[in-house]
């Protein structure tokens, strides 16, 4: 077996603790986890205890983060981190370009170079905020061909929600492992190491590096108890270790730069753990998507995965937003998405397939690439979507030729000047809104 085809086996294999937010505990050696408490004189099985935050520890209960881990070698033996080349990784404060108000689309990637692994891969296009305050976001694009072996990365910047376009992912990370295809986001919280093993021969995706509040599920309000995605269908690794010693280069992402150290050990070390800090998947096919079943295009955010808060309610640093497969009724309505200009920004990315508000095909919104709709800036159907959906008989109609997804954020989105500057940068994506006639009758 290959490198891939025994990644590929290993990613099958899997089980995983369910439920979203919950005090999970995993122990990968019976006994390995303490009973009744969290640090005992000495720790079962001579592991070391650590507590990992994800929030401060004086935060409400329904926001408090921490996940108590049982490890060979305690975090705090490493030698000094030095700083490495940043390679495509920017972090806000963006200042590199500023804000434009133009509507832009980006081709995917270009195939990466062989050797190319997880980190090495990360491209930012843009962001805002700030990571040392806490604030705003990131969005990056991967492309990859290589594992990450004997190399550890963690961003102390934010969360990472990962989302696959191309090819799967077996991420190894401090609390077990965790396997995401294309259709499925993976999230790694702020501060905990993993290595990446592609499981194709290339692959690719977008991930959105999160600085504030941690990714929570949405309120439903009216909606009820149940729907969207629900808290059932997202699933924590088991605990797993690496008893590896020798070399590893641990990659640390903090406050904006990339710094480096050689331990003589894996941090994966961890052989038990109990928390609500966690690593998750979450399969976006199992999305609850409710829509209109009389009138009107309901505003996307009934689409929303996953938010994160600010202290402004109802105003969120980022929203991660799925356009499902679905069914459209509504009657007497412009079905596809609506022209608007939005506070908010957004970034959006296709995984499969089109998107009900664009034209597919090459040199369109193509799986891999993405368009940013700055605050404010007009957007909505292309001409094509327009007169098709103000013609259209108004049967009930399935859109299942596509999963597109949206990180709509509260601040406008700052490109890095790669992404500005990119030759994948579609240079007239304007003319999608052109000929859009006048029909104006007084
Ligand atoms: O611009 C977009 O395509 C995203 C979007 C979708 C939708 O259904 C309504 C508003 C909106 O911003
Ligand atoms: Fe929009």
């Amino acid at each position: 077996m290959n490198g891939i085809e025994q990644a590929r086996k290993t990613a099958q294999e899997l089980t995983y603790l369910t439920g979203f937010g919950n005090e999970h505990s995993s122990e990968a050696v019976p006994g390995a986890l303490p009973v009744g408490r969290n640090s005992p004189q000495r720790a079962p099985l001579g592991l070391y205890a650590e507590q990992l935050s994800g929030s401060a520890f004086t935060e409400p209960r329904a926001h408090n983060r921490r996940s108590w881990l049982y490890r060979i070698h305690p975090s705090a033996a490493h030698p000094a981190f030095t700083r490495t080349d940043n390679g495509g990784i920017r972090t806000a404060p963006f200042t590199e370009t500023v804000p434009d108000p133009n509507r832009l689309r980006w081709n995917p990637l270009p195939a990466p170079a062989p050797g190319t692994d997880f980190v090495a891969g990360l491209w930012t296009l843009g962001g805002n905020g700030d990571a040392a305050q806490r604030t705003g976001m990131a969005v990056h694009l991967y492309h990859a061909n290589s594992p990450m072996e004997r190399r550890v990365f963690s961003s102390a910047d934010g969360e990472l929600l990962i989302v696959p376009e191309q090819g799967g992912l077996l991420i190894r990370t401090e609390f077990g492992l965790l396997h995401a295809e294309p259709g499925h986001v993976a999230l790694i919280p702020r501060g905990v190491r993993f290595r990446v093993e592609p499981l194709a021969d290339a692959v690719r995706g977008y991930v959105c590096e999160n600085y504030g509040a941690p990714f929570q599920l949405p309120d439903l309000g009216p909606i009820g108890a149940n729907g969207l995605a629900n808290a059932r269908d997202f699933q924590a690794p088991t605990a797993a270790y690496e008893d590896v010693e020798g070399p590893v280069e641990v990659l640390n992402k903090y406050c904006g730069n990339l710094w480096r150290a050689t331990y003589d050990h894996s941090p994966l070390d961890v052989v038990a753990w109990h928390g609500n800090h966690v690593p998750y998947v979450y399969d976006l096919r199992r999305f609850n998507v409710i829509g209109t079943i009389s009138y009107d295009h309901p505003d996307p955010s009934i689409f929303t995965v996953l938010t994160s808060p600010t202290d402004t309610p109802g105003l969120a640093g980022v929203d991660f937003v799925v356009f499902a497969p679905r069914w459209l009724v509504g009657e007497d309505t412009f079905r596809p998405p609506y022209f608007h200009r939005n506070v908010m920004s957004e970034y959006m990315g296709l995984i499969e397939g089109a998107y009900d508000a664009k034209t597919a095909g090459p040199g369109g919104f193509v799986p891999g690439g993405g368009s940013l709709h700055n605050m404010m800036s007009a957007h909505g159907p292309d001409r094509e979507t327009f007169e098709k959906a103000s013609a259209a008989e108004l049967k009930p109609q399935k859109i299942d030729d596509g999963l597109a997804f949206m990180f709509e954020t509260r601040w406008p989105v700052t490109l890095t000047e790669q992404a500005r500057d990119a030759d994948h940068l579609q240079t007239s994506y304007d003319d999608v809104w052109q000929g859009l006639e006048r029909h104006f009758r007084a």
